[in-house]
């Protein structure tokens, strides 16, 4: 498996379990390098589970799961940002007596490379770095429009803020697979707009592949380029935006939970 044929996600037959529960039957779906992979399905699909089986925060009971053609079914969840993976949280998870840029800058520090002992030997070095990890950060904070609260607190953020916060904090540990845990959860409708832009934006200029899991149908729809539904445990369906929402299963699926996969 070489080549740039190689998807950049690979999900082969997953299958977990809760002791009775099934949460995840046998899923297999890919995403390609430098695309926008929506993951959707009613309540208890499995959404949440699957993304915290990529990263590695549940175990698998079988299957396999790539990144750039390397299994990381054996990567600590410490290990996933070396593999390339980077994730957002649907409650959010940033250091909120931090501030802007230190957050940031922390997400910097999970990719880089420094040895503790040649650190302590080279301080100049160490110097150097951080300052590079300094410039890479606020050149992130400018790209999201965040460089003029870089000095405050993240507390005292907006909700929408802090959110653009976690995806720059994301973001510079240089990712190839994004992974964004329900990203418009809390945004109001001009937040949402904005954010389809950004993350289209990261997309094509950054060329990583990004895969959302969200609620909000509307922003799925418009940002996807492949969207892969789950119903109980099991993918019912995967394509385009227009293929997914005429599919009879998906409409069945969400008719029945009461959601709605037109709009939102
Ligand atoms: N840690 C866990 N322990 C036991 N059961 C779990 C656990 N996590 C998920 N489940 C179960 O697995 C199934 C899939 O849940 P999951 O949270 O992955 O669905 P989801 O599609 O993310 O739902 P939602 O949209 O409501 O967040 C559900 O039946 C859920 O109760």
């Amino acid at each position: 498996m070489t080549g740039t044929a190689t998807p950049l996600l690979e999900v082969e037959n997953v299958r977990v379990t809760f002791g009775g529960i099934v949460a995840l039957d046998g899923v297999s779906f890919s995403v390609q390098r430098g695309s926008i992979a929506g993951l959707i399905g009613p309540n208890g699909a499995g959404k949440t589970t699957l993304f915290n089986c990529i990263s590695r925060i549940y175990q698998v009971d079988t299957g396999a799961i790539r990144v750039d053609g390397q299994p990381i079914l054996d990567t600590p969840t410490h290990g996933i940002s070396s593999a390339g993976l980077s994730r957002t949280f649907q409650n959010l998870a940033l250091f909120g007596k931090l501030s802007v840029l230190d957050n940031v800058m922390i997400g910097a520090h999970a990719r880089t490379t420094g040895n503790f002992v040649n650190d302590a030997l080279r301080l100049f070095g160490v110097r150097q770095r951080e300052a590079a990890i300094r410039d890479e950060a606020m050149a992130l904070l400018e790209e999201l429009r965040l460089d003029g609260i870089a000095g405050e607190l993240v507390a005292a953020l907006p909700f929408g803020t802090q959110k653009r916060v976690e995806l720059a904090r994301a973001l510079a540990s240089r990712p190839t697979l994004l992974m964004l845990d329900e990203p418009a959860g809390g945004l109001n409708h001009d937040e949402v707009e904005e954010f389809k832009d950004v993350v289209r934006r990261i997309r094509d200029e950054r060329r990583i592949s990004i895969l959302l899991v969200e609620h909000h149908m509307n922003l799925v729809m418009s940002v996807s380029d492949q969207v892969v539904v789950l119903n109980f445990g099991r993918k019912i369906a995967e394509g385009t935006p227009s293929q997914v929402q005429r599919d009879p299963h998906v409409i069945e699926a969400y008719l029945g939970s009461g959601n709605a996969a037109g709009g939102h």
